[in-house]
């Protein structure tokens, strides 16, 4: 979902498909880029006046040669020759890149207000329905109206507690299909079988169904759409940047991601005339089940006085974008933060065992774990933390926007500003942690420091008013599915596979080669066949 960061940009890659057939033309211009154009043209921030330090990027292309694919990774690189505040251009739109726990502190908290918009993409702009929905909005009533729903309907204790059976179904499911795997032996790619679970979860949520049954074909085929969808999201698209190139679509993204969104519209148009028809049907038969009971029922049921912003009730695309929303937000996140969770786990064997012990002795081996055992597993709760820390889901969180131009540490922001806060750098840097690479739970043993929020150099939710409004959700699910997919099998995965921890940036942070694992029952059968 960072939709999200990588989306917005292009960079070289993108920039050299563009001029691909012209190798030498990039080539010669690539060169030119460092010596000559800046010098010629003194850089495109030559109209930003006091601007944080930054490279002085090509007139109309910015920085976008020099930045690849893996943002992220350039920004850290950036970070040390500009420091904890830098700008750069992308394209021809100003941004900037926060890369130190102050910095960070000063942007999200003590600025909040200026810098709590989002950047948004062309193909973001489709599935979300124009930016209708609730991450994407600008700040303003509608997203406060959509978050508060959010927060006290699905996310709140009181609704948590609700959804607890859904949860352990769909975990436990999981483990049952698992040890039916293990029957013969076969390899499981662990994040797909974690989405499933996940999407099915969140589909509950959303209109208590599984929308992603692998059972049947219609649940096959939305998860194939899904799937294409994400990738496509993912995909940084030069017209972003470059709004010149935008009528020529030359990455031919704008054709695909429409073409999905057309088959995704359909599934929700039909989900909520189901919806409507079966309350006409319960009105009629003066059953009237008007009981609010997932998102949708929440959605289609609103009422408001704020006739002013045309929120009397919320339009059919402000639903349609809730509910594309959350999907995209709230699955290949979770499922991706799992996958590196289990390979860090897997390729430690000191940790594992750690692990192990912990488990046996809170859960014992005759039954599976269940949420409320979580409180109780501290060296678990720490790896959980280290996971977050190194391996971020959205690096640069949600880009933000200013929605005004202001100062910060004495320089000048500009209005509609793209903001970067690199908290997978952040990670990394020796001057915020100590050996900073090391994978090492007992880093957060004995200390305070949490993902809610506050703590400013661990912020894999973000924090603030467009914080992470499913983290509660989020962090439950990973520290269960880790704690179940651990505590069930032992599992046997290639070490080649496992020690490759090369990222692929898509919507979020993923393994490059995804992990693969034959499952071993370390539980008495009776446990998995109940
Ligand atoms: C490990 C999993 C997840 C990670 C790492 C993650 C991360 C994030 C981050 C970094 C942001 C932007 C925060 C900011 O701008 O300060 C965000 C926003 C958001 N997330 Fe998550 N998220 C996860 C799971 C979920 C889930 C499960 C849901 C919902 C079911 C969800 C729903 C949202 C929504 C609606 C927003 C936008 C909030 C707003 O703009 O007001 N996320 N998430």
């Amino acid at each position: 979902m960072d939709l999200l960061h990588s989306s917005i940009l292009s960079l070289s890659d993108c920039f050299n498909s563009f001029l691909s057939g012209s190798m030498l033309l990039a080539a010669t211009m690539s060169i030119a880029s460092y010596f000559v154009i800046p010098i010629l043209f003194g850089g495109q921030r030559k109209n930003w006046k006091n601007a944080p330090p930054g490279p002085a990027g090509w007139p109309i292309l910015g920085s976008l040669p020099h930045l690849s694919h893996h943002l992220h990774e350039d920004f850290f690189q950036l970070a040390k020759i500009y420091g904890p505040l830098f700008s750069v251009n992308m394209g021809i739109k100003p941004a900037i890149v926060v890369s130190s726990p102050e910095m960070a502190a000063q942007v999200l908290k003590e600025k909040e207000g200026m810098f709590s918009s989002r950047t948004i993409t062309e193909a973001i702009r489709v599935v979300s329905y124009d930016a209708h929905s609730i991450i994407f909005s600008p700040y303003g009533p509608r997203w406060k109206a959509l978050r508060r729903i959010l927060i006290t309907e699905l996310l709140s204790p009181k609704a948590f507690e609700q959804f607890e059976s859904l949860r352990t179904t769909q975990v436990h499911g999981l483990l049952k299909h698992l040890y039916l795997l293990s029957k013969s032996n076969t390899q499981v790619n662990i994040a797909e079988s974690a989405f499933t679970a996940l999407a099915n979860l969140v589909s509950n949520f959303v209109c208590s169904k599984n929308i992603f049954d692998n059972s049947k074909p219609e649940g096959r085929k939305m998860k194939e759409v899904f799937w294409e969808m994400i990738k496509v999201i993912g995909t940084p698209n030069f017209s972003d940047l470059l709004p010149i190139v935008k009528p020529l679509d030359p990455q031919g993204l704008k054709r695909k991601i429409r073409k999905i969104f057309d088959q995704m519209d359909a599934f929700y148009e039909k989900i909520i005339e189901e919806r409507l028809a079966e309350k006409v049907k319960a009105q009629l038969e003066t059953t009237h089940n008007n009981e609010k009971t997932d998102l949708l029922d929440v959605l289609l049921s609103y009422k408001s006085n704020d006739k002013e912003n045309g929120l009397e009730r919320f339009s059919r695309a402000i639903i349609k974008g809730m509910l594309s929303e959350m999907f995209i937000a709230g699955t290949e996140t979770t499922s991706s933060t799992v996958e590196w969770g289990m390979t860090e786990i897997l390729r430690q064997p000191r940790i594992h065992k750690k692990l192990l012990l912990e488990l046996d002795q809170v859960v014992g081996k005759n039954r599976f774990v269940v949420e409320s055992d979580i409180p109780k597993l501290p060296y678990l709760q720490a790896t959980v933390k280290e996971v977050f820390r190194l391996h971020p889901g959205v690096p640069l969180i949600i880009p933000r926007r200013t929605n005004e131009a202001c100062e910060v540490a004495g320089y000048h922001i500009p209005k509609h500003c793209i903001v970067y806060v690199n908290i997978w750098g952040m990670a990394r840097d020796p001057k915020v942690w100590e050996n900073p690479l090391d994978f090492k739970p007992e880093r957060f043993i004995g200390s305070s420091v949490d993902v809610k929020g506050q703590d400013f150099n661990l912020l894999p939710f973000g924090t603030g008013r467009r914080s992470c409004v499913g983290w509660p959700l989020a962090h439950r699910m990973v520290h269960y599915y880790l704690a179940a997919l651990l505590h069930a099998f032992e599992w046997d995965s290639p070490p080649g596979i496992l020690n490759d921890m090369s990222e692929r940036v898509g919507l979020t942070i993923q393994k490059d080669k995804s992990l693969l694992g034959t499952p071993k029952p370390r539980l008495q059968d009776s446990v998995y066949e109940h």
